[in-house]
């Protein structure tokens, strides 16, 4: 049981205990999917010594069976509760970890009721180990959302994208994307012309037009598990510079996905897609990291970054998403979803690569 591994780790790394917020790590380690908690306080208790219990608001009574939960209603103070729990747990000092997107309503009140000499540590320091080496059953999810989103990708090929606005075309994206799977990973990103030099550039009333390369960056989630994918797409035929640029970042993606092997480090990955685009002149417009660890989470570990000195493993699950952005021009973005399997890097997502002119 996963609850089990991290109570283990925990406990050899010296942590007394830890308080996790709904989430994806409460999901992790639970299987308890806590839809909109909200302002409500909602925390899992876990100890070293292996007792979990999770403080919830009354109207969680009926999603939460079969799983140790205190309740509390409306008009009683959950702080106090909490406190209980950590009573129970002989948690009363020492070194607690605390999910890192805990509210911080939540957390200072936990200093107030809760604090009797706690010292806190982010989760994320020590779950990540954990959740970066996915197993199979994770990639065999990861692997169904990224074919969503290369067939989403085929589809709207076929669309009339002339004369379509950005957020109409993020709609329609999006509406395809939850057709077939269990919805989106984040919100699309549809980049024409020059608002593609922004590279999470919000859809707006823009109408794409001919001569445009447009950036389209969206993802599907299958049993909680993300993908995410970038294609750029000329309609009509695009300036030469543009098309010189699309080349770079084809030739960076697949440099830096051919540098993928078991026992390389993150940063190396990194430094192949950079080179590539640095020898051609636009090493200043490649403003962002290569890519990011992917899995229940759109962005989490392992981050390929010009500094991240994580070793790959089989298992772990990240994008490889070089771009070149030249304000008043537009950029390009490809990426693709990677897996590290049997020491090598293999694609999830598998749509066209080549420069595709609608
Ligand atoms: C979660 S919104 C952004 C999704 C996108 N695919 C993405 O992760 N990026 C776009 C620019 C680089 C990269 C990022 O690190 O944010």
């Amino acid at each position: 049981m996963r609850l089990d591994r991290f109570v283990s780790l925990m406990k050899e790394r010296g942590f007394d205990g830890a308080l996790i917020s709904p989430g994806t790590n409460l999901y992790y380690l639970t299987g308890l999917h806590i839809h909109e908690a909200g302002e409500r306080p909602t925390v899992l208790v876990v100890s070293s010594d292996g007792n979990y219990r999770l403080l919830a608001p009354s109207l969680y009574e009926n999603v939460v069976r079969n799983f140790p939960a205190t309740f509390w209603r409306d008009g009683e103070n959950p702080y106090e509760k909490l406190a209980w729990i950590l009573a129970e747990f002989k948690l009363s000092s020492g070194k607690l970890l605390v999910e890192d997107t805990m509210r911080a309503d939540w957390l200072i009140n936990i200093f107030r009721v809760g604090n009797r000499g706690f010292e806190f540590y982010p989760l994320s320091s020590v779950i990540r180990e954990l959740r970066m080496r996915k197993d199979e059953k994770e990639i065999d999810y990861m692997k169904h959302a990224a074919k969503v989103v290369d067939r989403v990708f085929e589809e709207l090929l076929s669309w009339d994208l002339l004369g379509m606005r950005e957020s109409e075309l993020a709609l329609k994206i999006e509406l395809a994307v939850r057709e077939l799977s269990d919805g989106i990973s984040f919100e699309p990103i549809v980049a024409s012309g020059e608002n593609a030099a922004n590279p999470h550039h919000a859809p707006g009333n823009r109408h794409l037009r001919k001569g445009d390369l447009v950036i389209l960056d969206y993802g599907a989630k299958w049993k909680g598990y993300c993908s995410d994918i970038t294609r750029t797409i000329a309609l009509g035929k695009p300036n030469e510079r543009l098309v010189e640029i699309y080349e770079t970042v084809k030739e960076a993606q697949e440099k830096a996905y051919r540098t993928v092997r078991e026992g390389v480090k993150a940063k190396d990955v990194d430094a192949a897609a950079r080179g590539v685009i640095s020898a051609a002149g636009y090493g200043k417009y490649f403003t962002h990291r290569t890519g990011h660890g992917l899995g229940l989470d759109v962005h989490e570990e392992p981050y390929i970054g010009p500094d991240s000195e994580v070793i790959l493993e089989n298992g772990m699950t990240f994008t490889i998403e070089p771009g070149i952005y030249v304000p008043g021009l537009g950029g390009v973005r490809i990426e693709d979803d990677v897996a590290v399997i049997d020491g090598r890097g293999k694609r999830l997502t598998r749509a066209e690569r080549e420069l595709i002119t609608l």
